[in-house]
């Protein structure tokens, strides 16, 4: 799914505002602070424009890198390696679209070989690349699986996600300790039972994990 945002709306790069928060971020803080029934001009709160703004560059850096550069620098030496590649429990942070709330959890990423490895970490990179963005957990699965998919072009890929989403536990309907759980499988792990089966296994699928 592609988020397709037109340049002319979006606020200067902060590059070019030498990574200052603009004023009219500030003002919309502020703003909210305000309707929120507090007082922006209070000492306590007079900074917090300024912070939040950081905050949210940092939340939202994911937009600003592209996750499929962490790919690049695959192994194409094996050395006879065809078995699955597995990362689990991987923790992410991100901000769900519809309230901006937290989305706390871990991802498990498997992928079954064809000519290429890559260095483990890069797994974690394309996860906090697109964790950094505003998400709902379906699209932020399915966008970890594609691009692993079409930059690492392995004979299968599978990644599960488990989190907690702010929005259900601190306000709405108030629900604490729940996961939403999603996966992603492309290739033999989606086509094939038995190499399905052995992957869901190691991902902790159907355990109590
Ligand atoms: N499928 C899915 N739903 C999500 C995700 N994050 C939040 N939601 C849900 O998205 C829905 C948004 O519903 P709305 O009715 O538009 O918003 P709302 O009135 O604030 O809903 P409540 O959260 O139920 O109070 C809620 O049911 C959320 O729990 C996600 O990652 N995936
Ligand atoms: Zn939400």
């Amino acid at each position: 799914m592609m988020i397709n945002v037109r340049q002319e709306d979006l606020l200067p790069p902060a590059e070019a505002v030498g990574e200052q928060v603009p004023g009219e971020v500030q003002d919309a803080i502020r703003t909210l602070l305000r309707w929120a029934g507090d007082d922006p001009d209070r000492e306590g709160l007079f900074d917090t424009p300024e912070r939040v703004g950081r905050a949210w560059r940092d939340y939202c850096s994911g937009y600003r890198e592209d996750p499929s550069v962490h790919l690049q620098a695959a192994f194409g030496e094996v050395g006879g390696y065809n078995e699955i590649v597995v990362l689990r429990d991987i923790p992410f942070q991100s901000r769900c679209e519809h309230h901006l709330a937290p989305i706390v959890g871990t991802a498990s990423i498997a992928y079954l070989p064809a000519d290429r490895i890559i260095g483990i970490s890069e797994l974690a990179q394309v996860l906090h690349r697109y964790a950094r963005r505003l998400q709902f957990q379906e699209r932020l699965t399915a966008e970890v699986a594609q691009c692993l998919w079409s930059s690492l072009r392995p004979q299968g890929i599978a990644v599960v996600v488990k989190a907690s989403h702010g929005c259900m536990t601190s306000r709405g309907v108030r629900t604490l300790n729940v996961n939403m759980v999603t996966s992603k499988l492309l290739g033999c792990f989606k086509d094939d039972a038995i190499s399905r089966n052995t992957a869901l296994a190691i991902l902790g699928i159907g355990t109590s994990k």
